[in-house]
């Protein structure tokens, strides 16, 4: 994995509770031994709550590297946007990183690329973390267009930004197919792609194309999480499901980090 720290991201989507941030928060703060970069992505009304969680457990946490993210944020910086949120906002309430992009997004909100690679500037603007989702359908894999798909997601974000906005960022692989579904890319399927998505980078900066960390999320789980972040290119994950649990989320982070 060269020599990129682990990153393991929990996207909680409309789900979770209080509860389990409670329940994560004391199971972190046993860990020793190292952990990956972890960040909880909650539905944005717990941010508050769970901010002061960390900040209170901040001393037991201290072995930890744990952040907060949204799940979305407007493409616009304030104004007559019912709905919606800033990043700014998401910033003051403790946010590093922000999701921008999911493909539950683009599906069922009609997210354009276009939108998607104007929320990831603003996202920096706003001195957030963007994590950038990009993954292809199965009618688009079964059609061999997987890396057409990928390249215009891509590409999409970078003609607006260009390639060394990405310093600050974070890519991440989900396979439409493997959301939610139970059925993960296998590992192979994983690499092909995380080692193409690289080469596209490293073609414009070989620098930034070698460091960026670029996640794997699709069905993730404790059982077939160390093949998966083993993989030379892929530097963790992006949970969906998983994260729900405590312990199986727990789990993965350690084995993100066994596998650096
Ligand atoms: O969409 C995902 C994370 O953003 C993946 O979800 P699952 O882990 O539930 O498949």
């Amino acid at each position: 994995m060269a020599t990129r720290r682990p990153l393991v991201a929990a996207n909680w989507k409309m789900a979770g509770s209080l509860q389990l941030a409670q329940e994560l928060i004391q199971k972190f703060s046993r860990i020793s031994g190292g952990s990956p970069d972890v960040v909880l992505c909650p539905p944005s009304v717990y941010l508050d709550n769970i901010q002061r969680k960390l900040e209170a457990a901040s001393q037991t946490l201290s072995g930890c590297s744990l952040h907060l993210g949204g799940q979305n944020l407007s493409h616009q910086e304030f104004g007559a946007y019912t709905g919606e949120i800033s990043g700014g906002m998401l910033k003051e309430f403790g946010c590093k990183y922000v999701i921008i992009g999911h493909s539950e997004r683009r599906r069922m909100y009609g997210e354009t690329s276009d939108m998607v690679a104007e929320k990831f500037a603003m996202a920096q603007k706003m001195g957030l973390t963007p994590i950038l989702c990009v993954g292809e359908s199965l009618a688009a894999r079964q059609a061999n267009r997987t890396f057409e798909v990928l390249a215009g997601e891509l590409d999409a974000v970078l003609d607006k930004v260009g390639i060394m906005a990405f310093d600050n960022a974070v890519l991440a692989y989900e396979p439409l197919w493997a959301i939610g579904t139970g059925k993960s890319a296998t590992p192979e399927q994983a690499q092909e792609v995380h080692a193409y998505l690289r080469q596209r980078l490293s073609a414009l900066s070989p620098y930034e194309g070698e460091k960026i960390r670029i996640l794997y999320g699709g069905s993730v789980k404790p059982s077939n999480a160390a093949d998966l972040f083993t993989q030379p290119d892929v530097d963790g994950g992006l949970v969906g499901g998983a994260s729900l649990n405590a312990s199986e989320f727990v789990t993965l982070c350690r084995i993100a980090s066994q596998a650096e």
